[in-house]
Order: structure tokens, then sequence, then C-alpha cells
């Protein structure tokens, strides 16, 4: 595994809920052919499942929490696997939420050569989630909820972003800028790795 997935950047893309990973990753693998993986959406295809797993994990991604360390990191060590042959990037979007799992990463796949940090305000990410959730259909987009991903990003990200900047590999993205505008910042950060 580690052998596969030796040559290929990985890049940790983070930021509050509403920030616009997904969007900016969207625009990524578009230009750069990276493989795009999302820990949300990961654990919103099992839940569509109907799994026993994916109804676990419902219940508790249903009230805003993390799922555990250990499921969310095999989900995305199995699809990087499967991805490794073809792929010359990976983007880990929404992961890690907290350092350990970072750690955790490290140990069991690789190292990250650059942190993406999407960079809002909480207000904007707010007002960004509750149209998001007009027409998602994310148990997760709703005001209540909402606020208490908000919470837990402030609590147990932010230390993720100081972890890895003492490695001088974070990018701070300002993603309070119009889509094309925000990208033009991402692919600089990301031509500069080569
Ligand atoms: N720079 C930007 N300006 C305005 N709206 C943006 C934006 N980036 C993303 N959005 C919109 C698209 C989505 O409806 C919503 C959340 O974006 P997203 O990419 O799904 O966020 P995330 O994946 O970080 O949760 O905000
Ligand atoms: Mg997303």
């Amino acid at each position: 595994m580690a052998d596969k997935i030796k040559d290929a950047k990985i890049i940790f893309v983070v930021g509050g809920p509403g920030s616009g990973k997904g969007t900016q990753c969207e625009k990524v693998v578009a230009k750069y052919g990276y493989t795009h993986l999302s820990s949300g959406d990961l654990l919103r295809a099992e839940v569509a499942s109907g799994s026993e797993r994916g109804k676990t994990l419902q219940a508790i991604m249903q009230k805003g929490e993390l799922v555990p360390l250990d499921t969310v990191l095999d989900m995305i060590k199995d699809a990087m696997i499967a991805k490794a042959d073809v792929s010359k990037g990976f983007l880990i979007d929404g992961y890690p939420r907290e350092v350990k799992q970072g750690e955790e990463f490290e140990k069991k796949i690789g190292a990250p050569c650059l942190l993406l940090y999407i960079d809002a305000k909480g207000e904007t990410m707010v007002k960004r989630l509750m149209k998001r959730g007009e027409t998602s259909g994310r148990a997760d987009d709703n005001e209540e909820t909402i606020k208490k991903r908000l919470d837990l990003y402030y609590k147990a990200t932010e230390p993720v972003i100081a972890f890895y900047s003492s490695r001088g590999i974070v990018r701070k993205i300002d993603s309070e800028l119009p889509v094309d505008e925000v990208f033009g910042h991402v692919a600089k950060a990301i031509d500069d790795l080569k």
C-alpha cells in the first residue's frame, strides 16, 4: 500500500463546513486529474447503502458528531488503494478533523505534502449551508446541526491547522472570494508544489 501510493501527492483539504472544500476540490480534479476523496461523501455513501454500519453512522452524523476514527480511515484507505495505479495525487477532503486523525493517517498511509486551509467566516459558512440545505437533502444541513458542526470544527480542527503549520505545509486560502478567484489561489498553491 505505502509503496503503491509512494509517488502520489497527498493534499489535505481542511476548512469548516460550508467553507467551499468540495467546490474547490471539483475544480482541482478538472484541472489536475487528482482523485477527490471526501470523507463525508464516503460516509454518506455507506449510509445510503443501508448497511448496519451505515445505520450506526447515520445516527452519529445526524447529531453533528465525529464518527470513529478507524471507520473513516479504513474507508479512505480502501478508496486510495482502488485508485493508486491511475492517480497522480489525492485530495483528502474534510480529513483530518482532529490531530489524532492526522497522526493515524500518516502511520497507515503516508504524509501530506500540502494542507489547503479553506478559510471562511462563521457567518458565511452558516449562510452557505442554509442555502445548500434547500437542495442538498443532507440531514445535517439544518440550523441546529450546523451550529454544532461549527463549534466542533473550531474546537477539534483548528489544532490540526496549528499542527501542520509548524511543519510549514499549510496554505491558507481566503474562501470569502468568488469561487473562481478562490480557485486561482488554490491552483497557485498546487503549482508551487512542483
Ligand atoms: N467561494 C464561494 N462563494 C460563494 N459560494 C460558495 C463558495 N464556495 C462554495 N460555495 C457554496 C457552494 C455550496 O452550496 C456551499 C458549500 O460549499 P461546499 O463546497 O459544499 O463546502 P464544504 O465541502 O466545505 O462543506 O457554498
Ligand atoms: Mg464537502
